[in-house]
C-alpha cells in the first residue's frame, strides 16, 4: 500500500547574544517535506524535487543532497541499505540558506526525521537528535527545530569510545557519493543531548532582518578566537541566566532587562569583520531609540539581525534596513515567532 507522509521543520535562531551554542528559538517558518511510497514501483532510485530558497544550487542526487544524506546515514546506521523502492519527495524550502537561520539544522532534522519514517524505525523525537547531533555537533539550532520554543542545550559527558563516534568527520558519516564502497554508518550514542524548553511571553515577536548575502557557519566560526578572558566568561554567563527568565515574565516585556541581557562578548565583536554595520547596529539600536524594541542580536553565525519586539515591528524593521543601506547591504525581513510544538511528522501528503 502506498504510504505519505508530511515533515514540518521550524527554521531557527541561535544564540540569542549570550547563548553562544546554547540558546536556540524555534521560529514558525517550517522547511517541508512530502513524501510518497510506493512499494509496488519498480523505480529503485529515490526521485527528489526541490522549490523554495536554494533551489538553483541544491544538488539534487540522494547521496549529495543534506537532507536525504541525513536521511540515508540513518538507515544504514539502523541496517537499512537503502530507500525503499519508489520513494517520491519533495522539498520545499523558505528558510534562506547561510543567513543565520538554522537552514542546515532544519535540514539536518528534516533528514533524521524522513529517515525514521522511511526505516519505520518508530525512534522518538530524542532519538532522533542523537543522529542530528553526530552532524552538526553543536545542539542550540537543532536542538530548537526538533523541539521547538525557547530551549537551551548541551551535549552530555561522552565516554573515550563515544568521543571516537562523535567526533567522526561528516565524510566517514555522511554517505559519500560516487564511492564505490560504501563505509559502515557509525550508529549514533543514545542521549546525546540534554535540552530544556523556557517559557516565553507570547506578547514578544521575533523580527528577522535578513542580508542578501551569505556567510557560512564555518567562515564565522573560524573568525572566533581559541580562548576567551575569565572576564568575558562571566559577562555572558550573568546575562545567559537573566535572559532566559526575563523573556519568560508574563505582562508587559522589560524591555531594559531584556536588551541588557542579550548583550555579548564571546562571538558578535568577532563576527563584525564578516558583517558590515554589526557593531554599530548592534549599538545604534535600544529600546531608547526605537519603543517596541526588546533586545537585538546577531541570529545564529549571522548575517542576520534577530530583534526581540512587542510593538513597532515595521518601523523597527525599515529603521535598519536603512542603517544596513548605508553599507551597501540589501536586506528583507520577516516577522516571526516562535514555533513552540517543533518538528511534526503526520501521514497524509500533497504529492
Ligand atoms: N534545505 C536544504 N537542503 C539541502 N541543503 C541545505 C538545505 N538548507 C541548508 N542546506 C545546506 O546548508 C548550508 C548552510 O548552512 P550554514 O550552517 O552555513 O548556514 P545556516 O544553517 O543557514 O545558518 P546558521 O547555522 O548560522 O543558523 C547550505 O549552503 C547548504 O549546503
Ligand atoms: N551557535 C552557532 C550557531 C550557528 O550554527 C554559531 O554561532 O556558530
Amino acid at each position: 500500500m502506498t504510504r505519505e507522509y508530511t515533515i514540518k521543520v521550524p527554521a531557527s535562531s541561535a544564540n540569542i547574544g549570550p547563548g553562544f551554542d546554547v540558546l536556540g528559538i524555534g521560529l514558525n517558518l517550517y522547511l517541508t517535506l512530502h513524501i510518497k511510497i510506493n512499494p509496488n514501483s519498480t523505480t529503485k532510485e529515490p526521485l527528489l524535487t526541490y522549490t523554495g530558497e536554494g533551489s538553483h544550487n541544491v544538488p539534487l542526487e540522494p547521496e549529495k543532497n543534506l537532507v536525504t544524506a541525513v536521511a540515508l546515514y540513518v538507515l544504514r546506521a539502523n541496517n537499512v541499505s537503502d530507500f525503499p523502492h519508489g520513494t517520491q519527495i519533495h522539498v520545499q524550502n523558505p528558510i534562506p540558506l547561510g543567513r543565520g537561520l538554522g537552514s542546515s539544522g532544519s535540514a539536518i532534522v528534516a533528514g533524521s526525521l524522513l529517515g525514521n519514517v522511511l526505516g519505520g524505525f518508530g525512534f522518538s523525537r530524542q532519538r532522533c537528535l542523537d543522529y542530528c547531533l553526530m552532524i552538526e555537533k553543536h545542539p542550540d539550532n537543532i536542538t530548537a527545530s526538533m523541539m521547538g520554543g525557547f530551549v537551551g542545550s548541551f551535549l552530555r559527558k561522552l565516554n573515550d569510545s563515544e568521543i571516537n563516534v562523535v567526533g567522526l568527520p561528516l565524510s566517514k558519516i555522511l554517505p559519500q557519493h560516487g564511492a564505490t564502497e560504501q563505509l559502515p554508518s557509525p550508529q549514533a550514542p543514545k542521549d546525546l543531548g540534554t535540552h530544556v524548553k523556557y517559557n516565553w511571553n507570547h506578547n514578544i515577536k521575533c523580527i528577522a532582518i535578513i542580508p542578501q548575502f551569505e556567510v557560512s557557519t564555518e567562515k564565522s566560526r573560524a573568525v572566533l578566537p581559541a580562548n576567551y578572558s575569565k572576564s568575558d566568561v562571566i559577562f555572558n554567563l550573568q546575562r545567559l541566566a537573566v535572559l532566559t527568565n526575563a523573556v519568560g515574565q508574563q505582562g508587559k516585556p522589560n524591555s531594559e532587562l531584556i536588551y541588557n541581557a542579550m548583550q555579548d562578548k564571546l562571538h558578535q565583536p568577532y563576527r563584525k569583520v564578516l558583517i558590515p554595520g554589526l557593531t554599530e547596529i548592534l549599538t545604534e539600536f535600544t529600546p531608547q531609540t526605537h519603543p517596541g524594541l526588546l533586545g537585538i542580536c546577531l541570529s545564529g553565525a549571522g548575517p542576520t539581525i534577530l530583534c526581540l519586539a512587542d510593538s513597532n515591528f515595521d518601523d523597527i524593521s525599515k529603521a535598519i534596513i536603512q542603517r544596513f543601506k548605508k553599507e551597501n547591504v540589501e536586506c528583507k525581513w520577516l516577522l516571526l515567532e516562535p514555533a513552540y510544538e517543533g518538528a511534526l511528522v503526520e501521514e497524509g501528503s500533497k504529492l
